[in-house]
């Protein structure tokens, strides 16, 4: 690290949470622990032809948006997990900036300027996280487990004593669950711990690479009656996912304004945040203002958390989704919550629709995308396709209305592009949602209308 001592202002933060600034010959450096509007000395560590990188060392104008993290492990204040990046920075400020990145994206990508900022989807900003994937690790030199997220840019996993993303009741397992780890037999063979709560039943999936003997079973058992968790193990694959005892309570979350509820495994796809995914599913819904004799597609639809919600307002919806697990699972959960007859759904590659594809799974009013981080570009393209030739898909007609629900901005601004700049679409609506406060990730929603 070279300590540079020029003062440097900081124009903006990127995604990665990192100060944005330039030096006085041009250069941009990139500035871990600072905030816009601060001004600031940095050691820099890496030094490209036009870019430098480096870490905060000191500070001469501080942000009136700085804040004291709340967790002690945050990694810019001295803590060694990786896990959050935001904290340092008050968390309307933190929804400011992710508005702000779902705004540029959108503009510098996809050429897209949306004609409404809807106000940002906001909820809980500690205790939100019902999933997560603690690696575990037994350290031979320390006779000690460490259970938690990895380090700040490195392989090692942090000593976390508490987390302050997870619900309270979860933070303070993750100390009993050490001592557990450690007195059992298989300690140095059991390298991950998965979380899945739903509304009753806070669910832990253990990964184990050998089968356990009897004497730890017991062991999972106790401590399963005495913190009321449900144990689950995973031999191999997501697919080998069992119970450790059948019976108990079935793990599911409930959408109350649809009256929806949701059994799911805990390896399936589900949001990370229920707080915010009521809000957003009832947001997705007014938006698409879907009406009683219309018919919607869900695109990469998992276990249909919008595909029910969209069923109990529309005439019939198909749910798409590439997974075999989760499109049966949608199928239960249709017939459990009287919705079978209105909704219809199949497992496909949606990266390989073509325009006769799409044409083939027929006209429909209103869709709803919510794609992984990849995008629905195969999706969009087809639609482009087929504005810029109607003979691709004789007789097929463009939906009224999209409603896009992303978790990666770039890929929502590339698809977006294609929707309005070849297909005839107006981006009527954007925000972003504040699906994963603390941390870089930005979930947003965008809506599209037919011109
Ligand atoms: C962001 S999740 C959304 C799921 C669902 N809408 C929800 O809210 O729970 C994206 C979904 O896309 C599915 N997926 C990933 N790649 C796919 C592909 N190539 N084709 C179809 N579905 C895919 C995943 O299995 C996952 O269920
Ligand atoms: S992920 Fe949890 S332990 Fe890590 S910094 Fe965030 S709140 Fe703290």
């Amino acid at each position: 690290m070279i300590q540079d001592s020029e003062w440097l202002k900081v124009e903006s933060l990127d995604l990665d949470a990192q100060g944005v600034a330039h030096k006085e010959d041009g250069k941009v450096v990139f500035i871990e622990g600072a905030l816009p509007g601060e001004e600031v000395q940095v050691s820099v560590g890496r030094k490209k032809n036009n870019w430098e990188q480096g870490t905060l060392t000191a500070l001469r104008k501080e942000s009136s948006q700085r804040v004291t993290p709340g967790c002690p492990h945050f990694g810019l204040h001295g803590g060694a997990c990786g896990g959050c990046k935001m904290q340092h920075l008050h968390a309307s400020a933190q929804v400011a900036v992710k508005q702000r990145v779902v705004e540029d994206n959108l503009w510098h990508l996809g050429k897209v300027k949306p004609e409404t900022l809807l106000r940002p989807i906001e909820g809980p900003t500690w205790g939100y996280r019902y999933r997560a994937r603690f690696s575990v690790r037994y350290v031979l030199k320390k006779e000690q487990v460490l259970i938690g997220f990895h380090e700040r840019k490195s392989r090692y996993v942090a000593d976390m004593q508490v987390c302050r993303v997870v619900p309270q009741r979860v933070s303070d397992l993750l100390m009993p669950l050490r001592a557990l780890i450690a007195s059992m037999e298989e300690r140095d063979r059991l390298p991950q711990i998965e979380l899945a709560m739903g509304d009753a039943v806070i669910a832990l999936v253990l990964r184990n690479l050998n089968p356990l003997p009897e004497g730890d079973r017991a062991k999972l058992r106790a401590f399963a009656a005495e913190h009321d968790v449900q144990w689950w193990l995973q031999p191999k694959g997501p697919d080998t996912v069992h119970l450790l005892d059948e019976g108990g309570v079935q793990l599911s979350y409930s959408l109350p304004e649809f009256g929806v509820v949701m059994p799911f495994k805990p390896t399936d796809f589900t949001q990370v945040n229920p707080h915010i995914n009521a809000v957003l599913v009832g947001r997705a819904l007014r938006l698409l203002d879907v009406q009683p004799d219309e018919r919607v597609i869900d695109w990469f639809c998992g276990l249909g958390n919008f595909t029910l919600p969209l069923a109990t307002r529309a005439r019939e919806v198909l749910g798409i989704e590439g997974s075999e697990t989760l499109v049966q699972r949608s199928r239960e959960n249709a017939r459990g919550n009287g919705l079978a007859e209105k909704t219809r759904f199949e497992a496909r590659n949606l990266f390989e629709m073509t325009p006769a594809l799409l044409a083939a799974d027929g006209v429909a009013d209103k869709w709803l995308v919510d794609p992984p981080r990849d995008g629905a570009f195969a999706l969009a393209k087809a639609v482009a396709d087929i504005a810029q030739d109607p003979s691709l898909a004789p007789g097929w007609q463009p939906p009224k209305r999209i409603v896009y629900v992303s978790c990666n901005p770039s890929t929502l601004a590339r698809d977006a592009g294609l929707l309005v700049n070849l297909a005839g679409y107006r981006c009527t609506a954007a925000s972003a949602v504040n699906m994963f406060p603390h941390t870089s990730h930005v979930e947003s929603i965008a809506v599209f209308e037919k011109a």
